[in-house]
């Protein structure tokens, strides 16, 4: 693809951030194949074409998701914006995320990062509209999510999800791409993808392992069971449950804080570098053959007669 083609496609929304940033971001996703890219090229494995891939997705309209960077504090606010679903994840957000992890990676200012849903939900997984019309494409969009949310999770930045209202079924995978997990005391996160006729298809099946241990995250995607935030927080899924006393407006800029005064309150330089450091150590290639396994997999049952089931039965995870 041409950088005219990618310019005509538009960036989404960025504010607080220079054109030479734009063009730098721009440069990135052309030219510089993202981590687990270039680990599946030195594999030997077949590459996915994400930038087709990109393409694809990007007709699935609806909603957007939108970055915020404030140089001053160094924390970054993505908010995913599709409030009328409950701001589940449509083709068209999945390449916004993308485009703006792009931008977090080159931003030399940063220290955090607080991934939030817009009106006081965090996601309630695929975009069922989208998920309808997507059916003969699984593999190739969890192979963009892969290299989106491990680009995410190895950001140079200390990231917290700020869950609120749902988090649930690729909702619940995003969460796992954050660092960190905050929940508001009335919010409710599952991880459903069973009761939907699917695997994990956005990485969080390996995460999980890594995160919990294999025991955990075997309960977790064969119950599907929806936890409530002192449930979450029992089982160490989320880091910190704010106060029933505040309101879900409130919420961003208390979770904010506690990012801020927690772990972002150093030097951008030495912030940065101890994540950088961190990712290092856990760059195996187990990682690579673990989502590239997870992949296919969940390429099995997309589509499939399990998936168009749950589909017809408007199941609400509650
Ligand atoms: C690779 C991706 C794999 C996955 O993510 S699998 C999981 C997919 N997610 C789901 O199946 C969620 C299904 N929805 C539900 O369970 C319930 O809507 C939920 C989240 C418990 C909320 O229940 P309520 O509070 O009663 O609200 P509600 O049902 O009236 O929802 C409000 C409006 O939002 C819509 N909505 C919620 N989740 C959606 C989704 N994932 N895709 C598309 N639309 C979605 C829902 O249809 C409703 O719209 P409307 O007002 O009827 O037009």
């Amino acid at each position: 693809m041409l950088m005219m083609d990618l310019l005509k496609a538009g960036m989404p929304a960025i504010s607080g951030i220079t054109s030479l940033l734009r063009f730098t971001a721009l440069k990135n996703l052309l030219s510089v194949p993202s981590m687990l890219t270039a680990r599946l090229m030195s594999s030997g494995a077949s590459q996915p074409d994400l930038l087709a891939i990109r393409d694809e997705l990007e007709k699935f309209e609806g909603g957007s998701v939108d970055l915020e960077m404030d140089d001053h504090s160094g924390i970054a606010v993505m908010m995913l914006n599709n409030p009328k679903r409950l701001n589940s994840l449509t083709g068209k957000m999945m390449v916004d995320m993308a485009n703006h992890i792009t931008a977090l990676e080159n931003w030399s200012l940063g220290k955090g990062l607080v991934l939030v849903g817009a009106s006081g939900n965090f996601c309630s997984g695929g975009d069922l509209t989208f998920v309808r019309k997507a059916l003969h494409y699984g593999e190739e969009m969890a192979a963009f999510q892969h290299d989106t949310l491990t680009r995410l999770l190895n950001l140079p930045l200390v990231s917290v999800a700020l869950l609120q209202g749902h988090t649930l079924g690729g909702g619940a995978e995003l969460s796992t791409a954050c660092d960190f997990r905050v929940m508001s005391s009335s919010a409710r996160l599952g991880f459903v993808q069973i009761r939907m006729g699917l695997t994990t298809g956005w990485g969080a099946t390996t995460r999980l392992v890594r995160l919990f241990g294999r025991q955990k995250a075997l309960a977790y995607l064969t119950s599907a069971k929806v936890f409530s935030a002192e449930e979450a927080e029992k089982e160490g899924l989320v880091d910190h449950v704010l106060s029933y006393a505040l309101q879900p407006e409130e919420e961003l800029s208390v979770c904010k804080d506690w990012l801020a005064t927690n772990y972002c309150k150093h030097d951008a330089n030495l912030t940065q570098a101890v994540k950088a450091s961190i990712v290092q150590c856990d760059l195996s290639g187990d990682l690579v053959d673990s989502l590239r396994n997870e992949r296919q997999v969940f390429g099995k049952f997309w589509g499939g007669p399990a998936q168009k089931a749950a589909l017809e039965a408007k199941i609400k995870h509650k």
